[in-house]
């Protein structure tokens, strides 16, 4: 059984066609990003999928039932944008309303408050909810019936760096306990630090990428002689750059060793050695630059 199973699914308004016959299937624990620039489709997307908004045409099951089965979102759950929250009602208050409809514990509400952390704010009406406090409150909403499938969209906005950390942590740990999160972001490097699995979503098309196949491992060496350095890794086949004051090679963690004993082998001093990842970033840019230009 699939966690989440998409066919052939189209959506449109009016005569703008914003996804065109997307098929993807995840069955799998784990995390994926759905990523693409602003206007793209991906709340569109989400929006679908959970059939908040009709399909032009396709089908979607989630947890192996199709999505138009209300009894579904007793094992899914979707975080949304803050514009469903009521500014008149506490978090409690909305905690309780998911509780009272879904026949969920109270209990839950104490546990899952603690795990996002706003107990603090917990009774305090919603009107007064900073940005990253709403936020807290649509993680604890979407945790709180602890679903096997978790549609975010862009979870991150408005969070500290405090609070962006708190959420990674709660993503990666849902995902090591076997849920299955997809969900949709502007903040790459975020995104780098908890998934390879990236969905690029273009032209009404998503592109599956396994971001393993397409990272670089870069070193910027900073030397007591670029030059020399430069020349004798070349001639040795290493294709070194030159960056302000420092040279910069790809290299494979096996190479590292070799290189730094040619380098000392000249008399170089190695005054510093940084290590650099290439993440979702430079693929965002090659995928994109036409529409950003
Ligand atoms: N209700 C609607 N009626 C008409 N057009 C819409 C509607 N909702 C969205 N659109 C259009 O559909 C396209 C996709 O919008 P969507 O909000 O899904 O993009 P997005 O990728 O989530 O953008 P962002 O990153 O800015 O949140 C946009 O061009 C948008 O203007």
């Amino acid at each position: 059984m699939a966690i989440l199973a998409v066919h052939d699914l189209s959506k449109g308004y009016k005569n703008h066609q914003v996804l065109e016959k997307i098929s993807l299937t995840i069955d799998a624990p784990g995390i994926w990003a759905l990523v693409g620039p602003n206007g793209v489709g991906k709340t569109t997307f989400l929006n679908v999928i959970t059939n908040i908004l009709p399909a032009t045409s396709g089908t979607v099951e989630l947890v192996g039932k199709t999505n138009k089965d209300s009894s579904v979102f007793k094992e899914v759950a979707f975080l949304q944008d803050n514009t469903v929250l009521f500014d008149y009602l506490s978090g409690y208050d909305h905690l309780k309303y998911i509780c009272d409809v879904q026949k969920i514990h109270k209990k839950r509400i104490k546990e899952v408050t603690e795990y996002v952390g706003m107990e603090s704010y917990l009774k305090k009406t919603v009107g007064n909810y900073s940005l990253g406090m709403k936020q807290h409150l649509l993680l604890a909403m979407a945790l709180i019936n602890e679903p096997k499938l978790l549609l975010l969209d862009e979870p991150l906005n408005g969070l500290d760096p405090t609070s962006a950390i708190l959420m990674r942590g709660i993503l990666l740990e849902l995902a090591e306990k076997g849920a299955t999160i997809l969900l949709s972001s502007h903040n790459l490097s975020e995104i780098d630090r908890v998934t390879k699995q990236i969905l690029f979503l273009k032209d009404g098309k998503l592109t599956e990428v396994d971001m393993n196949n397409y990272e670089n491992t870069y070193y910027e060496f900073v030397l007591s002689n670029h030059e020399l350095a430069h020349r004798m890794l070349t001639e040795h086949g290493y294709d070194v750059e030159f960056a302000s004051e420092r040279i910069r090679i790809q290299l494979g963690n096996e190479q590292l060793d070799m290189v730094i004993e040619l380098i000392k082998g000249k008399g170089i001093r190695i005054l510093d050695i940084q290590k650099e990842i290439t993440g979702s970033e430079k693929l965002y840019k090659e995928i994109f630059s036409e529409a950003s230009s």
